[in-house]
């Protein structure tokens, strides 16, 4: 599902008391090399999850985010972890559980593997500054 900047701008939330709400990508703090890649993928500001879940996951604080398909989630979880890896280190520095996930998988699993994919290899390279033209032929040579 597309984003839909309208629609996410009236959506109601709750969270816990102390969660603040970033209004902009600068403001979270990012690393300016992770910054630049989620500009050159063409997002221009934090949809409302993203507002609210992303300096808590890079915090280091235990999140619990739900919202509605196609509001961010995944690039919520994907940006999280590309601010917190380092990409000097070697290891294993995180993991993508897609067990919760597993009724997109039967309904079209590579769909979603696609869209997880290309997120995270998109600004993955961005941040690499790397020259990229993104359709999925060209992802698939990486
Ligand atoms: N801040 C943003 N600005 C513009 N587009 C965005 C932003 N965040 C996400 N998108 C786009 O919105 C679409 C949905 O994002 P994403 O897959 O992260 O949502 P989701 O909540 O995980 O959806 P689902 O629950 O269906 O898996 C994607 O095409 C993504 O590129």
């Amino acid at each position: 599902m597309s984003f839909n900047r309208e629609e996410d701008e009236v959506l109601n939330f709750t969270s816990s008391e102390d969660v603040a709400v970033y209004p902009s990508f600068e403001s979270m703090d990012l690393k300016p090399s992770l910054l630049k890649g989620i500009y050159a993928y063409g997002f221009e500001a934090p949809s409302a999850i993203q507002s609210r879940a992303i300096s808590q996951i890079i915090s280091g604080r235990d999140t619990i985010a739900q919202a509605q398909s196609g509001t961010g989630k995944t690039a919520t979880f994907s940006i999280s972890m590309l601010e917190v890896i380092d990409t000097k280190a070697r290891d294993v520095q995180g993991e993508y559980n897609a067990l919760a996930r597993v009724w997109i998988f039967l309904i079209s699993s590579q769909y979603f593997f696609f869209r997880v994919y290309k997120m995270i290899l998109c600004i993955f390279l961005r941040l690499k500054q790397a020259s990229y033209e993104g359709t999925f032929t060209e992802m698939t040579r990486f």
